[in-house]
Formats: C-alpha cells, structure tokens, sequence
C-alpha cells in the first residue's frame, strides 16, 4: 500500500498550490482559533475549491459542536474529518452518521498507557493519527512540533490504517516511518519557517524525504 503524506495547517494559495504540485496526498487545513493556523471559513472555501481533487480535504477540528462541523462542511466540505480533542467514539459515531464523511481520530502518545483507548476508537473510527501528546500548559493539542518516541508504536497490531505525526521533518520521517511502520506521515511545523508560515521548499523536501523512504522500504 502506498504511503500518505499529509501536509496540515495550510492557510494560503501560494503554499497549497506548492503542496499540491510536490504530491501531497492530504491537505489539512484547521478551524482552531487559538491555532496560528486557523482559517476563517471564508478562508477555507477558497482554498477548498482551489484543490480541485488533487488531494484529500482534511478539516481539522478540536472537540468542535455540530454546528462548527456544519459550517465547515459548507464550505470546506472535507473528505475527511480530522478530530483532535477528547471525542468520544461516540461522538466519532455521532459524525460519521450527521456527515457521512470518513473521521481521522487523534490518540495523544506520551507513554504506552496511552494506547489503551485504540479498541474503542478502532471500532469507529476509518483512521488513527498518532501525534505526540501537548503539554498541559499547551495553547493547543497539536501542531507543536515535538515527537513522541515512536518505538511505543513498535509492537502495534492495528487493523485499521495509521498515520504519524509530531515533530517530523525531512530529516527525521524516515525513521519514524521505519520504527512505527505507519502508512502515513503527517507535518505542520517541520516544513514552516515561523508558526504558521508554510514554507514551499521545506513542504517538497518533507515530500521528497518521505516518498524515498517509501522506495526504499519496498525493495
Ligand atoms: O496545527 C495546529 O495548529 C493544530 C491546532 C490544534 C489542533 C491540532 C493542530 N495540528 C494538528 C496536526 O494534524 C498537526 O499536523 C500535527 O499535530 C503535527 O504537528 P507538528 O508537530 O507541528 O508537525
């Protein structure tokens, strides 16, 4: 199967037409407003329409109510629901059905304790996202640019497709490929050159490191 790279918190054309053009198979883009990555919904329309098909729409949300979630579907109108705040699996199930759109739970990792919460998440979910777990002073859940150690992934038996995120860069995404064994990637911070501020020649490196990572382990 091949790998998924996901490109999150894309907030202007000129940084998503560069994720596009370098293959991204994933754009996310956040409705957090603490996040430096927030879009407005107006925001979010236009860059939506601007994918045209060349990715899947990953709407990032944070415990949001269904009335957010009905906004961003009007004018996002995501492929995917990415959840990362404490969502239930019945809130999970609660979105699924009100959408009809697949939803990518976030499970924090810190230490192993925190994979217990897999079975009730894998009844429902379509897609796991392990990220690292924020710190709690954190301003918000994700997108903070530090990893977790991937070897607590090393012994996963997971039926359903996984993804891994925190603190990846070009640099280090071959590795956390190889220990998590993950059929996907995901990046904010590693291919920025400030909070935000999504920088096209780090977001083709990302890519490129990822996609020669994936040639390699398939010989
Ligand atoms: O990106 C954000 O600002 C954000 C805000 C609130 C919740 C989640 C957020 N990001 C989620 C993502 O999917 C990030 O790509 C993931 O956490 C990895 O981020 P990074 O460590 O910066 O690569």
């Amino acid at each position: 199967m091949s790998l998924l790279v996901k490109i999150c918190g894309l907030s202007t054309r000129e940084t998503l037409q560069a994720a596009l053009e370098a293959g991204a198979d994933m754009v996310g883009f956040v409705f957090f407003p603490p996040s430096p990555r927030h879009l407005s919904l107006e925001l979010g329309r236009d860059l939506g329409r601007q994918v045209k098909g060349r990715a899947l729409k990953v709407a990032l949300t944070v415990d949001a109510d269904d009335a957010t979630l009905d906004n961003i579907m009007d004018a996002l109108s995501p492929d995917i629901f990415q959840l990362h705040g404490k969502e239930s699996a019945a809130r999970l199930r609660d979105i699924k059905q009100r959408f009809g759109r697949p939803v990518m739970k976030v499970v924090p990792v810190e230490v192993a304790a925190d994979l217990a919460v897999l079975p009730g998440y894998a009844a429902v979910a379509d897609r796991i996202l392990f990220d690292a777990r924020a710190p709690k002073d954190a301003t918000r859940p994700g997108g903070l640019g530090t990893p977790f150690d991937w070897h607590l992934l090393g012994n996963l038996e997971l039926k359903l497709p996984y993804m891994v995120s925190g603190g990846l860069h070009a640099g280090n995404v071959a590795e956390a490929m190889r220990v998590t064994r993950a059929g996907g990637v995901d990046v904010s911070s590693g291919v920025e050159s400030a909070p935000g501020v999504k920088d096209p020649e780090m977001i083709k490196s990302f890519i490129r490191a990822a996609r020669a990572s994936q040639e390699l382990s398939v010989r």
